[in-house]
């Protein structure tokens, strides 16, 4: 036992020490996931971000929401108040770590009963998607895209319990970075489906579509999952054209995105455009509800809306766009100040 605790103590102060690039993050995270023993003793002095059935932990200080890194000593004083008998720290997923290697995870408390930690850690547990109009913009990216993470992570391994092939249940490792069948020696990785979400445009003007199962008013680009042996550049054409009927001219890559609803997807947003004879829209009402195009001082009102924004005079509900916590949010607006480039403005 004294063999093992100097062994941690010395492997922490290795970290520490070494620990001060983004290189040597990389490799200690990668130890992490690796070595079993490793991440055991990572667990002791690590923090952890604490989910209820997939909803996190929220503070509120002052104007801002964040999600509070509560320490392993901590924790296990809420599991001893709570129900220590049934879970442990060794049920959590590793995050990755902070810049002073100190290992983050995330547990999922669903089992205890959530008003008493509530009540303990000073918070709520908030089902994330339908807290982003009241956190949009109050909440640092940082935050939000360590919460995604987690939380689709967390949502994998739900979900992963048992072997497809087998039928058996699967070991998560410790750090959760895969799941292993002892049956037949399968091994599962967490999954995240490639998704591209593309603004179409043409001149001055952009392409903007409403689902039926978006909240009123919001309009978005384009989105669709990728297919098996699908290049990104294939997806887009294919769901473009599924979509509104339009045939795409140019491509650019823009940036991405994980998006953890309603299951785990990487967004990869691209800039596309049409030819200007080619701008009939044939919508495809099975997937859309409407689509328009729209000019681009449209646009720029639709970014300045607040998410959720109230009906006007006339009962209708002015167009607004994505919060800045989704990709969405960017690729227009990046839009947007590319054409008020080239305009002067
Ligand atoms: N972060 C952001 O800014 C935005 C994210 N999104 C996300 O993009 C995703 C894809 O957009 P959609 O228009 O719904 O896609 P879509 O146009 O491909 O249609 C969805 C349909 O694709 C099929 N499908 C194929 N592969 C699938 C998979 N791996 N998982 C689930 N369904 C699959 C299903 O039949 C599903 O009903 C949505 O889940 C949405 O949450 C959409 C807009 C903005
Ligand atoms: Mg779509």
């Amino acid at each position: 036992m004294q063999k093992m605790l100097s062994a941690a103590v010395r492997h922490t102060a290795r970290s520490v020490r070494t620990c001060s690039s983004y290189v040597n993050q990389a490799r200690y995270v990668f130890d992490l996931k690796e070595n079993d023993d490793t991440c055991r003793q990572a667990l002791k002095s690590g923090s952890f971000y604490l989910f209820h059935n997939l909803s996190p932990l929220i503070r509120k200080s002052e104007n801002t929401f964040y999600t509070p890194a509560v320490s392993g000593p901590d924790l296990l004083q809420v599991l001893g108040s709570c129900g220590k008998d049934k879970l442990s720290l060794e049920d959590s997923v590793l995050l990755g770590c902070s810049e002073s290697c100190v290992a983050e995870f995330a547990l999922d408390l669903g089992s205890l009963e959530k008003s008493a930690i509530e009540q303990e850690l000073s918070g709520k547990f908030t089902e994330i998607r339908n807290a982003i109009a009241k956190i949009n913009g109050k909440m640092d990216a940082e935050n939000a895209s360590l919460l995604f993470r987690a939380r689709s992570l967390l949502q994998w391994h739900d979900s992963h319990q048992y072997c497809s092939k087998s039928g058996k249940p699967t070991t998560k490792n410790v750090s959760g970075s895969k799941r292993v069948c002892h049956v037949n020696g399968l091994i599962y990785y967490p999954q995240m489906s490639p998704v591209v979400i593309t603004l179409v445009s043409c001149k001055n003007r952009c392409l903007l579509a409403h689902q039926e199962n978006f909240p009123a008013g919001m309009y978005t680009a384009l989105a669709g999952y990728c297919e098996i042996g699908e290049t990104l550049e294939e997806t887009i054409r294919r769901e473009i054209a599924e979509e509104v009927g339009l045939v795409v001219d140019t491509v650019r890559y823009s940036g991405s995105q994980h998006w953890p609803f309603p299951g785990s997807s990487l967004m990869l947003a691209c800039q596309a455009t049409v030819k200007d004879d080619k701008l009939q829209l044939d919508i495809n009402r099975a997937e859309i509800e409407d689509a328009r195009w729209f000019t681009l001082e449209e646009v720029t009102e639709a970014l300045q809306m607040k998410t959720l924004p109230s009906k006007l005079p006339d009962g209708t509900l002015p167009v607004w766009v994505p919060p800045k916590f989704a990709i969405a949010h960017h690729l227009i607006q990046e839009w947007v100040q590319e054409q008020k480039a080239l305009n002067g403005s």
